[in-house]
């Protein structure tokens, strides 16, 4: 929650940001470079004599202007006049690509249409050379003078003079107008060739634009916000790794705890299978396994049982106490289960009773075991020195079920109990 309007807030405050510097970039950030006649640039003159020409140049600085005087002479096919302001020593001009328009306030005196051109040289070492500053991009403008009148010119408006691409053999690589490092600015009359008085004023020249240029602010503007994004999504990407590792490891221990639940209902499913006292099968739990036992029993190898009773238990009870006749319960159950093969089944049917099963067993093999099992409870050694003895009823369940092997084993046993108790029976077929 927290989080999230940690966000919203980051969200809102880039958002002000951002419009706050659009507003402050639109209406501020300005920067300027103002050339008039307080300038100390140095300056200088220059005419057409130099091509063969006849016209004179001159300047002076009036109280409110940089004046060049020029008596243009018909003499060269294109007379002119100029004057240049040093900008800064080549080869290191100054970059006007953070401008992006000149005012200016000229005024022109003389016959002929009042032209003037603007150059803007630009150096560069892939087609300049120091001596020759003719050699420098000719970036050019050219405008009609109207006196008084101030003068807007976008840089965007500049292009570079043809004959001079041609005279000087540029590559087609640098064409363009290029004003990235501009050592010499010239203002020269402007294709008059009327022969005369020409005077130009120049009040003043300057150049302006803005600190952080538009394009410049919006990518700053952009990669902020990218930057935002970017955060928010890692972010998003952590905060999500962290709750896949918080679910996985509720998963892992939901695993452990269901295996040890299933562990635990495995211990009270087999301990609810069991007699609490004697620790053999009770009936209950022994269901599953005799209707196993008989699906798989055959007449070849057949499922025998044996019921067998304690005899004259109740004299036990009688004589040493319920806390002697549970310990001989207990010793007689181990006693059957210590005789019997893995695989065959002790069962407390109840009171002194017991049930055995004993698969792929044959009637006579039965007999057999429960003959030994007489014998031995017999001879063995019982709480309170007490002499026991047990009756047998031996029978097979065989395919009219278990309720009459079970019927047929009772009766064998009760026959046992009848001539005379520790015997051995075999039910009638
Ligand atoms: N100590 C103890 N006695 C039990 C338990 N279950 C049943 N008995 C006793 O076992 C005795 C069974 O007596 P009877 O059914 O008369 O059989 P019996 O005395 O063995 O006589 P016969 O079977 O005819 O030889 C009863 O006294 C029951 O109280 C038990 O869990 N513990």
């Amino acid at each position: 929650m927290s989080a999230r309007i940690g966000l919203s807030g980051l969200v809102s405050g880039l958002f002000v940001l951002s419009i706050a510097l659009l507003i402050w970039q639109h209406f501020g950030m300005n920067k300027s470079l103002l050339i008039d006649v307080n300038t100390t640039l140095p300056i200088s003159t220059s005419d057409d004599r130099f091509d063969g020409g006849g016209s004179i140049a001159m300047v002076r600085k009036t109280e409110q202007s940089l004046q060049l005087n020029c008596q243009m002479s018909e003499k060269y096919e294109w007379p002119y006049c100029e004057i240049g302001i040093l900008l800064s020593p080549a080869p290191n001009g100054i970059d006007l690509r953070s401008f992006d328009n000149i005012r200016m306030k000229l005024s022109y005196k003389g016959p002929g249409k009042h032209r003037v051109r603007l150059f803007l040289r630009n150096y560069n070492p892939a087609y300049s050379t120091l001596k020759e500053s003719t050699s420098w991009k000719l970036n050019e403008i050219q405008f009609i003078v109207e006196d008084g009148v101030d003068l807007s010119l976008p840089l965007h408006k500049f292009n570079v003079a043809s004959w001079w691409l041609a005279d000087k053999n540029i590559p087609l690589d640098h064409y363009g107008v290029d004003l990235s490092n501009v050592p010499l600015m010239i203002i020269s009359t402007g294709g008059n060739k009327e022969a005369g008085s020409h005077q130009i004023d120049v009040e003043y020249i300057e150049f302006q634009g803005k600190t952080i240029r538009r394009e410049d602010l919006l990518m700053g503007i952009l990669v902020l916000w990218s930057v935002l994004a970017i955060g928010v999504l890692i972010n998003m990407l952590y905060q999500l790794h962290q709750r896949l590792n918080l679910i996985r490891s509720e998963a892992s221990q939901l695993v452990v705890a269901n295996a040890s639940l299933k562990e635990e209902k495995q211990r009270i499913t087999d301990q609810a299978k069991l007699d609490p006292l004697t620790q053999v099968r009770n009936r209950s739990g022994i269901r599953n396994d005799i209707a196993r036992e008989m699906a798989n029993a055959t007449e070849f190898s057949p499922l025998s049982m044996i019921i067998c009773d304690i005899d004259h238990f109740k004299a036990i009870n009688d004589t040493f106490g319920h806390g002697v006749g549970d310990e001989v319960l207990m010793k007689f159950a181990k006693t059957l289960s210590s005789h019997v093969r893995h695989g065959d089944y002790v069962v407390r049917w109840g009171g002194e009773e017991f049930v055995l099963f004993l698969p792929h067993t044959k009637p006579e093999q039965a007999l057999q075991i429960a003959e030994n099992l007489r014998q031995t409870i017999e001879e063995s050694r019982w709480p309170s020195k007490t002499t026991l003895t047990a009756s047998f009823g031996v029978a097979v369940i065989g395919p009219e079920g278990f309720s009459k092997a079970m019927e047929a084993a009772d009766m064998a046993l009760y026959a046992a109990k009848k001539a005379g108790r520790n015997r051995v029976e075999l039910a009638k077929p």
